[in-house]
């Protein structure tokens, strides 16, 4: 982010991955859990969270909302709830940085407020489509105004009434479903979300688990206003999106066994591992229990030669943030692997289904974009420059295809790893993937 210009040099180690690797907090449950502890009556301690730039944006926000936030150590915050009515206008912008789920889940919440607010995002942030959330929140009685074409900024106007209604929106998104939760919280009746494809459903278990009554099944929702949330400890597990990386990494690079320690398994987050297995991978999975309410287990992953699949529909929202990770894992299958169904990555931190396309082609891999997915041939690749155009998930993903690459390559652009994954290239180093930083 900003004007911090890092790039890896990578090259293949020709080393297998050996060990076990505990990757850090999940970035959805540790967004949720700032804001609900905010919310909430009481004092609450997270565990797990994440110490990224784009979920110590969200803490942010909430210290300038007038909510004090301890930390005590690094993953621990102490959260000092104001109720939901307590929180105060914010003399300034609330900057989201890098962070999509933080600006619309927080443009549903400051919908409710008695008090003007404006979120605002770095580059990448400003160009994302913020329509999604304003058109359905308006239906529901709230203020807000963007740029021209539904980009950032965003600017909430404060003191309207909400009124609770059910909503049927047209994309399969956590971050649209959540933002319309979080004004049903401050609104007169009842608030619904029938969804497309069922998402992630960490802000329905997380408000249930905050004492709020909530109804809730896969695709389906619905809540009431006036309730109470009562402070909680939230124990955030391993984010299954950044342990992802490695899972790859060890199906494709010959001779690896890794274990991957305490990872989040909820189910609409655990595509890939279907998707993987379809292709051929050996993932077991050690040790399944709770964890903080959330299912968490060991992941041992072994290398195995994969075949190119049609990767199915219906599995997309459950491995959104895994499409990237699986290019590879297609780029180093036999055969060839079909995506489609996934328009929606076209408005991520980048495009990444152009960025992937870019990437990969330029260490020889023959891809072809299509409108909603990718068409990838599997075979080697060779070594070159590309460029991850800030987008975090892009840089992990190519760090990992350069380990099976025949000569070097130069990743352009990678410090936005910090806004989900800070350490990634210190876990991978040891793992025994090469990897260091560079700058110009
Ligand atoms: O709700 C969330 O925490 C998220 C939902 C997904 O976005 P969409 O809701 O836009 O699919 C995902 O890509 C993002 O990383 C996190
Ligand atoms: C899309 C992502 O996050 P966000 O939408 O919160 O920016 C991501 O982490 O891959």
């Amino acid at each position: 982010m900003g004007a911090r210009r890092i790039d890896w040099l990578a090259a293949p180690a020709g080393e297998p991955l050996r060990g076990k690797l505990r990757a850090p907090g999940d970035k959805s449950i540790s967004h949720r859990a700032v804001m609900l502890a905010a919310l909430a009556e009481g004092t609450s301690e997270i565990s797990g969270f994440l110490e990224g730039e784009d979920t110590r944006a969200t803490a942010a926000i909430f210290q300038a909302l007038g909510v004090a936030i301890e930390s005590p150590g690094h993953d621990r915050r102490i959260v000092h709830g104001v109720g939901l009515r307590g929180l105060r206008a914010s003399g300034s912008a609330l900057d989201c940085g890098n962070s999509g789920t933080g600006m619309r889940l927080l443009a549903g919440l400051l919908a409710g407020q008695a008090f003007d607010s404006v979120l605002v995002g770095d580059a990448s942030l400003s160009r994302r489509p913020m329509a999604r959330v304003i058109e359905p929140l308006t239906a529901m009685g709230a203020q807000l105004s963007s740029e021209a074409g539904g980009l950032p900024p965003l600017r909430i106007r404060g003191g309207a009434m909400l009124r609770g209604m059910a909503h049927a929106p047209a994309v399969a998104s956590a971050q649209v479903k959540s933002a319309l939760l979080f004004a049903g919280l401050y609104a007169e009746g009842t608030t619904e979300v029938h969804e497309p494809h069922p998402t992630r459903d960490y802000t329905e278990r997380m408000l249930s688990a905050f004492g709020w009554p909530v109804e809730f099944s896969p695709g389906r929702v619905r809540l009431s206003g006036g309730h109470r949330l009562q402070a909680m400890d939230v124990h955030v597990p391993v984010d299954f999106s950044s342990a992802a990386f490695f899972l790859v990494a060890a199906c494709v690079i010959p001779g690896s066994v890794l274990t991957l320690e305490s990872v989040g398994i909820n189910r609409r987050r655990t595509g890939l591992l279907r998707v993987l297995e379809m292709m051929g991978a050996r993932i077991r999975m050690e040790g399944v229990r709770e964890h903080g309410g959330e299912p968490v287990a060991d992941l041992v992953v072994q290398h195995a030669p994969l075949r190119g699949i049609e990767v199915p529909a219906a599995l997309v929202a459950d491995m959104i943030d895994e499409f990237p990770a699986l290019f590879v894992a297609a780029a180093c299958a036999q055969g060839r692997t079909i995506v489609s169904g996934a328009a929606e990555l076209r408005v991520k931190e980048s495009d990444r289904i152009t960025t992937m396309a870019t990437a990969l082609q330029a260490l020889g891999v023959r891809i072809e974009e299509t409108p909603d997915g990718a068409i990838i041939e599997g075979g080697g690749m060779t070594g070159g420059v590309v460029d991850s155009h800030g987008d975090h998930r892009i840089a992990m993903s190519m760090a990992v295809a350069t380990q099976l690459a025949s000569g070097p390559v130069r990743i352009r652009d990678v410090a936005n790893v910090a806004t989900s994954f800070p350490g990634f290239d210190a876990l991978a180093a040891q793992a025994g993937m090469q990897l260091r930083t560079a700058t110009d």
